[in-house]
C-alpha cells in the first residue's frame, strides 16, 4: 500500500487550504498513492475561538470538496480533521475518510479532548468549545483494516488496542503537537504503540508556524509494526512517501506473539 502524507500549512481561509489540497494532489498524481493523509484541522486555525467559527455539518461544502478529490484522483483521503457542528449545535473535532469513489467510509470524533496547562510551555483547552466523541473508528479497505484516531487520542493505549482488538493493522493519526510535547513525547508514543500492538502508525502534522497563536510541532511519521521509524519530516512542509508491506504485521505478530499471548486472567 503506498502512502503519502501531505505537512501543509494551515492556509488563511478555509477556500485557500482546500485549494492547495487539491494543488498538492495534483503534484504527487505521478506517484499513484493509494492513501494520502493529511494533518488535524489541516483548514481552521488551531484555536478554540476559531473552532465553532469554520465548523460545518457532515456532508457540508468542504466534506463536498475532499470526497470529490478522493473520486477525481481515485485514492483513499484521509481528510486530516476538521470542525464538525451537529443538529444541536455541539462542536466536534472530526476525521473523515473518502474511498477511491469519493464514499465516506469512516468518521472519528476526538475521544479525548486536549486540555493541558504545562508550567512554561502549553495551555489549551479544546473542551472550551469542542464536544468529544465516543466511538472506537476501523474500516475496511481492500489491504485490510485500518484505524483512526486524532493526536491526543494517541496518548490513552486502551483505544490503540480496541482498534488492533477490531483488526486494525494500520492506524492512521492526524495530529498537532507542539513544541513543548512534540519534543518530549511524539516519536516516543507513535513508537510505543506500534510495538505494543505490533501494526504500522501513520502521523500526519500540519507544518509549522511561528506566527500562529499554536506552533505545530510537524514531524509528520510512518512507523513499522517493529517500532522502527520509516520516514520522518521536519517542521516545514513536505511530502513522506512510504510503501507499506502490511504482511509485516502478520508476520511480527506470528513470530513475537504477543497480541496471541495476551492474559486476560490476571487479577
Ligand atoms: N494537540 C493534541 O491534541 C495533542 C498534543 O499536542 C499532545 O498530546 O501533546
Amino acid at each position: 500500500m503506498r502512502v503519502i502524507q501531505l505537512q501543509m500549512q494551515v492556509k488563511e481561509t478555509k477556500d485557500e487550504g482546500l485549494k492547495a489540497l487539491e494543488a498538492s494532489l495534483e503534484k504527487i498524481r505521478d506517484k499513484q498513492p493509494d492513501l494520502v493523509c493529511i494533518g488535524e484541522m489541516f483548514h481552521c486555525p488551531y484555536e478554540t475561538s476559531s473552532f465553532p467559527v469554520y465548523a460545518e455539518k457532515e456532508g457540508g461544502e468542504s466534506w463536498q470538496f475532499l470526497s470529490n478529490l478522493a473520486k477525481k484522483y481515485g485514492i483513499y483521503l484521509s481528510a486530516g480533521t476538521m470542525p464538525e457542528v451537529d443538529d444541536n449545535g455541539k462542536v466536534y473535532n472530526t476525521a473523515y475518510v473518502f474511498d477511491r469513489e469519493g464514499r465516506q467510509i469512516a468518521k472519528h470524533r476526538k475521544a479525548y479532548l486536549f486540555d493541558v496547562d504545562i508550567k512554561g510551555g502549553q495551555y489549551f483547552k479544546e473542551s472550551d468549545t469542542l464536544t468529544a466523541g465516543d466511538s472506537c473508528t476501523v474500516f475496511d479497505t481492500e489491504f485490510g483494516k485500518i484505524g483512526i484516531c486524532i493526536c491526543f487520542d494517541l496518548r490513552f493505549p486502551e483505544l490503540s488496542r480496541m482498534m488492533v482488538q477490531r483488526g486494525a493493522k494500520v492506524i492512521l493519526v492526524p495530529a498537532a503537537f507542539n513544541r513543548t510535547t512534540g519534543p518530549a513525547h511524539w516519536e516516543l508514543l507513535f513508537r510505543a504503540r506500534a510495538v505494543d500492538n505490533q501494526c504500522f502508525y501513520l502521523g500526519t502534522s500540519t507544518a509549522r508556524n511561528e506566527q500562529a497563536d499554536y506552533v505545530a510541532w510537524g514531524h509528520s511519521l510512518c512507523v513499522s509494526p517493529w517500532g522502527e521509524i520509516l520516514g520522518e519530516l521536519g517542521a516545514e512542509e513536505g511530502i513522506l512517501e512510504s510503501d507499506l508491506d502490511l504482511e509485516q504485521v502478520e508476520r511480527i505478530r506470528s513470530e513475537l506473539p504477543l497480541l496471541a499471548a495476551l492474559r486476560t486472567d490476571i487479577r
